[in-house]
């Protein structure tokens, strides 16, 4: 097991667009489509890894854009990651550490080499991270709509469905309201909220006012990069606070934990720079008794066949935000699609991710392409 190791021959950058079904609206803004890049990583064996980048094409959520990411791959991690031959995928973290922040674009590559060596080693993903599930519970994020009725015509679709809870997209003027009257037709149902960072502590009548909807919890409130002002506001709610945008790492989240800024964590392998450092968290809240909980970035089948593998850890103790390849798009790359069954997904036990890529659909999604070849290698074998 110790002298296993792989070497990167050939990286593929495909960037694709894809229409979403229908559009999503979040506090930061509208989801018409999605432009993103599907990583291929292929080694001296021939065997093939693909990963996802999640960053949008706008700077919105985070910091990163379509072009960081191309960028920060192309000059710096795939040469990092081509340098030697990697005998672990868990030796990318560290390889890649002089390299700040930039935390999708190192997920990406990291992902791809991850399913690459789940493969080489004949196990699935999930296997090959630790993961101890063999089905998943899934829950919706449901967007920002115009209406009422509309909001609770799709709560209602999607609690038919059988979807485990229902995450709902608010933002000031379109906050407390709407979700009372959800409540209020629904007593029963698993009901959270998620704002984006769209609020400040002087809303706090707001949150008071939450708090009394018997909310799972209330994903993100504040701003993007605080975990101050959101001790301050769990300290006086009983809803459970959820972080999102500000935990990029295994630090923050001690931090957090440490201040109170929340009880329960969004780990987004994305967000936080890949799958090793999403276990690093995934077991330092297991340790103190933080409940976590896969999010989305509205991936493509790659992305979410990703998200699916790092649900089965055990202490993804609550339904993800790994809704199936239907929620959003009319065909999904990935063959099979991410089906999800009564609220359930079940992991596929095929090596690597285990779906494979529908090559000539990718094609004619693709609207930019760029192959890094290592040229160590082509040195060395002429
Ligand atoms: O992919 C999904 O289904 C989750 C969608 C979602 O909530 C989301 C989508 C885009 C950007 C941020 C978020 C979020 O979780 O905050
Ligand atoms: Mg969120």
């Amino acid at each position: 097991m110790n002298d296993f190791q792989l070497q990167i021959k050939k990286v593929t950058l495909h960037k694709l667009f894809m229409k979403l079904k229908s559009p999503f609206e979040t506090s930061f803004g509208l989801f018409k489509d999605r432009e993103f890049f599907v990583i291929e990583v292929e080694d001296e064996t021939g065997e093939i890894g693909f990963g996802e980048s999640v960053a949008f094409a706008l700077p919105l959520y985070n910091e990163e854009t379509n072009k960081t990411v191309k960028h920060v791959l192309e000059d710096f991690l795939i040469p990092l990651a081509m340098d030697k031959p990697i005998h672990h995928p868990d030796e990318l973290s560290e390889r890649f550490k002089t390299i700040k922040r930039n935390y999708m674009a190192k997920s990406a590559i990291e992902g791809a080499i991850w399913d690459l060596y789940a493969k080489r080693r004949q196990q699935t993903l999930a296997e090959t991270i630790g993961g101890v599930k063999k089905e998943i519970e899934v829950g919706i994020s449901i967007g920002i709509q115009d209406s009422i009725e509309e909001l609770l015509k799709i709560v209602d679709g999607y609690v038919k469905q059988g979807y485990k809870r229902m995450k709902i997209k608010i933002k000031p003027g379109r906050d407390y309201e709407l979700i009372r009257k959800v409540r209020e037709k629904f007593p029963n149902i698993s009901i959270m909220v998620d704002a984006n960072s769209a609020y400040t502590l002087d809303d706090f009548s707001i949150f008071a006012k939450l708090d009394t909807l018997d909310l799972m919890m209330i994903e993100q409130p504040l701003a993007h990069d605080d975990i101050i002002d959101h001790a301050k506001l769990q300290a006086k709610i009983n809803t459970p606070i959820c972080l999102d945008e500000s935990i990029h790492s295994l630090e923050d989240a001690k931090k957090a934990i440490e201040l109170g800024s929340c009880k329960i964590i969004n780990i987004k392998v994305g967000r936080v720079g890949g799958i090793t450092e999403a276990k690093k968290i995934h077991d330092y809240c297991q340790k103190h008794g933080i409940d976590v909980w896969c999010g989305g970035m509205l991936e493509s089948g790659i992305g979410r066949a990703h998200n699916v593998a790092i649900s089965t850890l055990a202490q993804f103790t609550l339904p993800g935000d790994t809704a199936g390849s239907s929620r959003y798009w009319e065909e999904d790359i990935v063959d099979p699609e991410i089906e999800v069954r009564n609220g359930v997904i079940s992991v596929q036990d095929s090596p690597g991710i285990g779906h494979k890529l529908k090559r000539s659909l990718l094609e004619s999604l693709r609207t930019e392409m760029f192959v890094i070849q290592n040229k160590k290698m082509r040195e060395a074998k002429r």
